[in-house]
Formats: C-alpha cells, structure tokens, sequence
C-alpha cells in the first residue's frame, strides 16, 4: 500500500475524488439521472434523515456496483468469542485486571477471526449499550470486508500497524493512534504479524469531541488532526468476496463476485477517521490537586443525560505534573462510571507494575480503586519539584456509564485474569496518629 493521503477535520463536509477518474463527484446534486462513468449513487445514513442538522450524518458514494449487489447473508462460523451475552460469568462486582492477551502464534488468525468481546452490557437491538473487544490477530484480511451493524468501532491499536482499506479510502493506523469507524462503514485490515488493540462499540449514537467549556476554543485534541482517508477505488472481480456483517452480536458473511472497495468519489459528513494521540493538548491543574480524568477526554460518546457519556476515549498522555502540596498520583475513589483501561506503551503511574502493555483492567461500578501500596508510598514522600510524567507511555480509558459484565471468554476461557490483583492494596498502612503532622 503506497502512503495514504488524508482530509484534515472533524465532523466536516468533506468531498473527495480519486484522481483518475476526474468529475467522477457530480455537482451540485446528489442523484443524477446517469452518474458521470456510469458509476451508481448509493446514501450511506449514519443518523435518521430527520435528525436536526447540526446531528445529522449521511455521506454518498459514487460507486462501480451498489452495495445491495450480494448473495443472502449466512451466519458466520467466525470469531467464536465475539459476544453480547452478558449472562455467560457470573456478576463479579472484584476489581478485575488481565495480563497480556495472548496474540495467536501457531495457527493463522485475522482481524475478524481476532475479535473477542472482554465486557459490555446493553443490547444493540434496543440501540443502547456498548460491547469492549480486544483483537489478537497475525494475518490480513484477504477477500473478505467487514462492518458493524450494531455500533461504531473506536479502535486502539497497542502492537502492529493497521493498514485499513474503506470504501472511502485507505488508513494506516499504528499503535498511539486511533481509527473510528462509524455504523456500516466497510473495511478490511493488512497486518505485518503479530497484532494486537482493544475496540470500543457503542450500540447508538456517534463519538463527538468534548466541548472544552472555560478552557475555550482550542485544546484538548484539537479537529485539524482527525484525518479522513481520499476516495480510492478498484475495480476488482473477486469471486467468493465475503462480506462480513456484525448483528444483533453475531457475524453473517454474504457472497460477491466484486470488491466492495470501489468507490471513485464521494461526499459527506460520515466518514471514518483517524488521530494521533501524541497531537493532544494536555491541559492541567498548575497550582494544586489531582484534576479528575474527564480533562484528558480525546472522543465523547454522549448519552441522552446531560454531560453523562455512554462511553469516553480519555488518555493518560505524557504531560509535566507541577501541583504543590499534592498528591500527584489519580486519589482513592469509587465511581458511578465503569472504567475499563489499557495500557499501549509503557507503564502507568497508579501501577507501576502487573498493568502490562495489551493487558487491561476492569474497575466497575462503585468498585474501589487507585493506586496500589509502592505508588501510594512513593507519591506521598516524594519531593513535588516539576516532573515530566508518563513520558514513553500511554495509558487509555474506556468510561462508561452502563454497568459493565464480563464474558465467559473474559472471565475465563483467556486465562488473563489476576486473580491476586487486590493484593497489590492490602498493605496499604494504617498511618492514623495522635499527631496532626505525620
Ligand atoms: O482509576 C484510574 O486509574 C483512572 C483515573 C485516573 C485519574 O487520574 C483519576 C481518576 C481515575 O478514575
Ligand atoms: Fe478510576
């Protein structure tokens, strides 16, 4: 694959014509009567047609064959442990943290066959819920093209570059950046070898960039470096392509004698995306105390409550800590959000150690949690000069208000999970004294 070229923007109406195929986007209208090289106009909607305007999200293709051009879909034997029953494991309310998944090494597996669902809740039937999977993948994707029907996809590549073909055009997506493809969108992925990341699916709605509020109107990650791929197409007769479709939970594949690839123009506001995390605009307390995370919010999926998310994409980037008389680490809490974390480079500061790189954890609902006992210790002697933290690392979270189960693959079958995770808290001391300075 040549270097992609991209579109720069957020939530724009963008336009884009692979070049060889000049005037191929017709003008000022959606539906000529005959489109210019015989190409037929299909409307991809990723809102319902009546959403006010400022939610509204369609984009049209220019395309070699409509979409509709497909045998019946059959149910797919693929990706046994990609799931959305919730009631497999028991409820396990215990602070939950994974080793590293293991990525397939002696038989060949693809992004599709990779996907394994580690937690969720809700039901894309009912357009409400989010489903988190990880990819442990080895093998391009090879005639075959993937799409959800049941949610957008936010993918966090952790190991391997991810050369992703759209209908809209071509991303490679390497560890440190993201990729969301929304509702529909169809795609298939070329790894180099061994592959891993996590995916987050939210069953309604789209991702958003957090409004910044007093910060004003720029920080955070900012809309000129999300990039949307150039329209790119081939013309390819591909007997027995696979088109494989994600719903209700369950993959179905359905046969066609083409590539679905074969898109020469298109236009529109519902595109697929990428962004580099090491782009973001850290902001930060620069006096004292521990701001909560929602300030490292990269991407919102927000719910019907005000300001309540069905899931945030946040980041622990690298950033300069200088609080005075501060407790530097994240504090002690317990929240009313799920927070599902994963580490793609490094370490992070609140567990130095069993957190590990394609590892995750797990901190549900009113569960307690922060920093483990050695953090704790160190943070509170430490001498506060200005230090630059997390350099060398990223940390991420999946935030969600939907309580959270863990599957059976999750619970059990990866044989991921730490079952001596609490421990890394049990001798936290008991430091209280007769004396007001301790
Ligand atoms: O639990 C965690 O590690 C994530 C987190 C980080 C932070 O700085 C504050 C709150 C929080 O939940
Ligand atoms: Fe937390």
């Amino acid at each position: 694959m040549s270097d992609p070229k991209y579109l720069s923007g957020f939530g724009s109406e963008f336009a884009s014509e692979d070049p060889r195929r000049p005037g191929s986007l017709p003008e000022g209208q959606n539906s000529p009567q005959r489109c210019a090289y015989g190409l037929y106009a299909e409307q991809l909607s990723g809102s319902a047609f009546t959403a006010p305007r400022n939610e509204n999200k369609r984009s049209w293709l220019y395309r070699i064959r409509p979409s509709v051009v497909h045998k019946p879909f059959k149910r797919s034997a693929i990706a046994k442990y990609l799931t959305h029953k919730w009631d497999e494991a028991e409820p396990d309310p215990n602070q939950s943290r994974w080793s590293p998944f293991s990525i397939p090494t002696s038989e060949k597996v693809d992004f599709v066959g990779g996907l394994h669902t580690v937690c969720g809740a809700g039901d894309p039937r009912a357009r409400n819920g989010i489903a988190i999977h990880v990819y442990l993948c080895n093998t391009s994707m090879d005639k075959s093209a993937f799409y959800s029907s049941d949610g957008d996809l936010l993918i966090v590549p952790q190991q391997g570059v991810l050369k992703i073909k759209t209908e809209f055009g071509k991303m490679e997506v390497a560890p440190n950046e993201i990729a969301v493809i929304q509702l529909g969108m169809r795609f298939a992925v070329a790894v180099d070898g061994p592959t891993r990341g996590y995916i987050l699916e939210v069953f309604d709605g789209h991702f958003k960039l957090p409004d910044l509020g007093p910060i004003g109107a720029n920080g955070l990650a900012n809309p000129r470096d999300f990039l949307t791929p150039v329209a790119c197409y081939h013309d390819e007769e591909i007997p027995g392509f696979k088109i494989i479709s994600k719903y209700h939970g369950a993959l179905f594949e359905a046969e066609q004698n083409h590539s679905p690839f074969d898109v020469v123009a298109w236009h529109g506001n519902y595109v697929p995306y990428k962004y580099d995390l090491s782009k973001f605009m850290v902001i930060n307390s620069v006096s004292f105390d521990h701001c909560d995370p929602s300030i490292f919010t990269v991407l919102t999926c927000q719910s019907n409550k005000p300001g309540v998310a069905i899931a945030d994409f946040v980041i622990f980037p690298p950033r300069w800590s200088v609080q005075e008389n501060t407790f530097r680490p994240p504090y002690y809490h317990r929240n009313c959000m799920s927070e599902f974390m994963g580490l793609i480079l490094g370490s992070y500061e609140a567990k130095e150690g069993g957190f590990l790189p394609g590892g995750a954890s797990l901190h549900s609902m009113m569960t307690p949690h922060g920093p483990d006992t050695q953090c704790f210790k160190a943070a509170s002697t430490a001498k506060l000069e200005p230090q630059k933290v997390a350099v060398g690392t990223q940390a991420f979270m999946f935030e969600s208000s939907l309580s959270m189960a863990i599957t059976k693959w999750g619970a059990e079958t990866c044989q991921k999970l730490d079952a001596k995770y609490y421990e890394c808290w049990q001798d936290l001391p008991k430091l209280f004294s007769d004396k007001i300075n301790v």
